[in-house]
């Protein structure tokens, strides 16, 4: 085994109510990374303001708006289509690989987003937009390659302050695509609806400190559930989905956990079979509720951890893709399902006014929870030496 990976199997409890080992396990200061999430909205609004934005609105509506990244930077992109929802009237289409898609020409807009600013996907997508002559806007770090791509193409770019590694900065590169996309008049974000995000961000990092002890604290309470599990994570909505897909990306990176995410409406047609198997009811049933859990040897069975991620139905049904009461009854369904055969299931609620704001409420405690998972098995959250080494392997 590479000299690189270190961490416990299982999980020190006691380290998540002790601060100062949760200093010593996080050098590089994730929490204090992920507890600015509210200031990122705020420091990410007042920069977009300063940029020259409205050059992307004079030619008025475009034939569909790519977001061109990878990783968090891509995430992005989805969550400006969810924003968006189905009534945008133009496509809004999150872009992975390098370059754009072969039909993006001059009636479309390309946002390129790279916290690094250094991408090869959002560099190739800034660049081919340029040639072809779409509208560009990039979003990343100053003084960046990105930055200069923009320059030269004239396009308008936010500096986005680096906080590393990328996926700390996920609010801090959201506003400005959702200020982008504003300006073309394809989303209604407003003032308003930026600050009670940021309030509601600053509320659940205040709630998930780290001197709040585990009983008190939902961050510390959802990670010490998931210990030892393999988590589900299912959104009732397409919202919830995108805040699901992003705690995957969190508790993969940051707690080195695998996990099965996604849409609870498409998870119901097949993957909830799941629940069914092998770390689901089966394991579940052979449980002796009765042994001692010292000494009971399927204890230490591997199990599912249902974590449901539901959508507080706030928006009013004309934006959503399926009535509320559907997507309502499903999550009911599916948390029936988990108990009568075991399965343990979380449930998170997403309160607020606006999508942005419900949006926060679902990602705010499952972000803290990815970390405080990392720290209680001994792993730094920021340090991932598999995604160095995947770098310095692939790269030529
Ligand atoms: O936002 P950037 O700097 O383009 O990086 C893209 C992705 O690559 C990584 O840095 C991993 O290589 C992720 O952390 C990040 O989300």
């Amino acid at each position: 085994m590479s000299a690189s990976v270190r961490g416990r199997r299982t999980v020190d409890e006691a380290v998540l109510d002790d601060p100062a080992a949760i200093g010593e396990n996080d050098p590089g200061g994730m929490l204090r990374a992920t507890a600015s999430a509210g200031a990122q909205v705020r420091e990410s609004a007042a920069l977009a303001a300063e940029a020259n934005l409205a050059v992307l609105g004079e030619e008025g509506r475009p034939r569909a708006v790519v977001i061109a990244g990878i990783g968090t930077a891509g995430r992005t992109g989805d969550v400006l289509a969810t924003v968006a929802g189905p009534r945008c009237p133009v496509p809004v289409i999150a872009h992975r690989s390098a370059g754009v898609p072969g039909w993006v020409g001059a009636a479309d807009v390309v946002i390129a987003v790279s916290a690094s600013g250094r991408s090869p996907e959002a560099l190739g997508a800034a660049e081919a937009a340029a040639r072809r002559g779409a509208r560009l806007v990039a979003v990343g770090a100053p003084d960046s390659l990105l930055q200069s791509v923009a320059e030269t193409a004239r396009a308008p770019f936010i500096p986005v302050p680096r906080r590393a590694p990328a996926r700390a900065s996920l609010w801090a590169l959201t506003v400005p695509v959702l200020l982008a996309a504003r300006t073309l008049g394809l989303v209604k974000v407003n003032e308003a609806d930026l600050a009670e995000t940021a309030a509601r961000l600053d509320a659940d990092a205040d709630r998930c400190r780290p001197t709040a002890e585990s009983f008190v604290n939902p961050a510390k309470s959802l990670a010490l559930g998931l210990a030892g599990s393999v988590p589900i994570v299912w959104g009732s909505s397409p919202l919830a989905t995108v805040a699901a897909r992003r705690f995957a990306d969190t508790l993969s990176a940051n707690a080195r956990y695998p996990v099965v995410a996604g849409a609870l409406g498409e998870a119901g047609r097949g993957r909830v079979g799941l629940l069914d198997g092998v770390f689901g009811g089966l394991v579940e049933s052979a449980r002796d509720i009765f042994a001692d859990p010292e000494e009971e040897s399927e204890s230490d069975a591997t199990r599912l951890r249902l974590v449901l991620l539901r959508d507080g139905g706030l928006g009013s049904d004309e934006d959503t893709d399926e009535p509320f009461a559907v997507e309502e009854r499903r999550a009911d369904a599916v948390q029936t399902l988990a108990e009568r055969r075991g399965v343990r299931c979380d449930v998170v609620t997403a309160e607020g006014g606006s999508s942005l704001e419900r949006l926060a409420s679902l990602v705010a405690v499952p972000d803290f929870a990815s970390i405080y998972l990392a720290l209680a098995h001994g792993l730094d959250p920021m340090a991932v030496p598999a995604v160095t080494e995947m770098k310095e392997l692939s790269n030529p």
